[in-house]
């Protein structure tokens, strides 16, 4: 192998550079731009970036809605950044935690000429570093040439294309024992991706048989309902539920997704929850944040199944998603084993808007 990064690699930087608020370089459709997540921009930085022409600003069409500015390019908007925008402007618009008390932002200048195809992808990779969609970009005419003066990062757009929609492969790492209170034969797996994202578990009760379908749960990780015991989700109550259904069946796989907050992280879901204090309910706190309802993707336990040997499942979930997740990625789901557990006082509006708007089996 060279010694040069491979294209993951870059883009498994690039998503550090964003999170450090370090600028990326983008090329493809005739044009390159540098861009910076508007969540750590700095005033230097910015500064830097003016030096080098308009800036402009990309939205997701989510956000853009709350803020009352067309999305002339379907998914995403572009605004034009006035010459006084400043790191607070800019955050504004990318942060709605003050939209109700400064709810005029404007006026904004919503670009409609030229493409947006190097704004979605920056966009892209500013959600999968887990930041706010709002990225901060200036076109430049030699994207090799910044990139390399400047030690940044370069990603062309044809082969992070690619990369961005399959699922990276995992791999196992490692296995071991772990007797649990729901199940002494417990075993604790680790999955690790190649795109040096997140790694997730599997907890294999028993030793389920691979050729009958298994009862499995694909749980996404929730840290304010699995370890502080929030009253907000279901999440912590339907993890202890499933484990010790398995152990008490004797068998089953619990996957431990590292997806925290349905995919967006848990500082965006943080902030969800101080717009569901203002009054939103937990989907329309995501679209105001600018991300879909649901950001996950659910390929990945499919995956990490197939890889533990497993075909066919009983699915425990109330998520047609799910379901017809694992049916898509080749998984024969036998049989849906409800979870209804953990209601209370405080999660009651909660669920009903998952059955309400998300779908979910009650
Ligand atoms: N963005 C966001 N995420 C939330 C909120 N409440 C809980 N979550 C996350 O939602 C996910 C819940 O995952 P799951 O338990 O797999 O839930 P599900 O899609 O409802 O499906 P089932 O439980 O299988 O029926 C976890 O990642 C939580 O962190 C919220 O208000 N906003
Ligand atoms: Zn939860």
């Amino acid at each position: 192998m060279p010694l040069h990064p491979t294209i993951v690699e870059r883009l498994a930087r690039a998503r550090g550079d964003l999170r450090m608020g370090v600028p990326v370089v983008l090329t493809g459709d005739g044009q390159a731009v540098a861009f910076v997540a508007v969540e750590e921009l700095s005033a230097d930085r910015l500064a830097a970036l003016r030096a080098l022409g308009p800036l402009e600003l990309a939205l997701t069409a989510r956000r853009a809605e709350t803020l009352k500015t067309p999305a002339y390019d379907g998914d995403i908007a572009r605004i034009a950044v006035p010459s006084d925008g400043d790191t607070r402007w800019l955050r504004a618009l990318a942060d709605p935690a003050d939209d109700l008390r400064v709810p005029m932002k404007g006026p904004l200048r919503s670009l409609r000429d030229g493409a947006a195809t190097l704004h979605r992808a920056a966009l892209q990779l500013v959600k999968s570093a887990q930041l706010l969609p709002a990225a901060l970009l200036v076109q430049i005419p030699h994207g090799l040439a910044l990139a390399e003066a400047n030690g940044l990062t370069l990603l062309p757009l044809h082969e992070i294309t690619p990369e961005l929609a399959r699922m990276s492969p995992l791999h196992g790492v490692v296995n071991a024992r772990l007797p649990m209170q729901a199940a002494q034969a417990g075993r604790l797996h680790i999955f690790r991706p190649e795109d040096g994202g997140a790694e997730h578990y599997a907890i294999e009760i028993g030793k389920p048989d691979r050729s009958a379908p298994v009862l499995a749960r694909l749980h996404s990780a929730c840290f304010t309902g699995d370890v502080l015991g929030s009253l907000k989700c279901d999440c912590g109550p339907q993890l202890r539920a499933a484990l010790a259904q398995m152990g008490s069946e004797g068998a089953g796989v619990l996957l431990y997704l590292n997806q925290e907050g349905r995919g967006i992280g848990l500082a965006n879901k943080m902030r969800a929850y101080s717009l569901q204090d203002q009054g939103f309910d937990t989907v329309e706190a995501n679209h105001r944040l600018g991300f879909e309802d649901d950001e996950r993707d659910f390929r990945i336990g499919a995956g990490i199944l197939r890889q533990m040997g497993f075909s066919a499942v009983r699915l425990l979930t109330n998520n047609p998603r799910k379901l017809a997740m694992m049916e898509s990625c080749g998984l024969t789901v036998t049989e849906r084993v409800p979870l209804q557990v953990g209601q209370t006082a405080q999660n009651a509006g909660y669920l009903a808007t998952k059955a309400a708007k998300s779908g979910h089996l009650l």
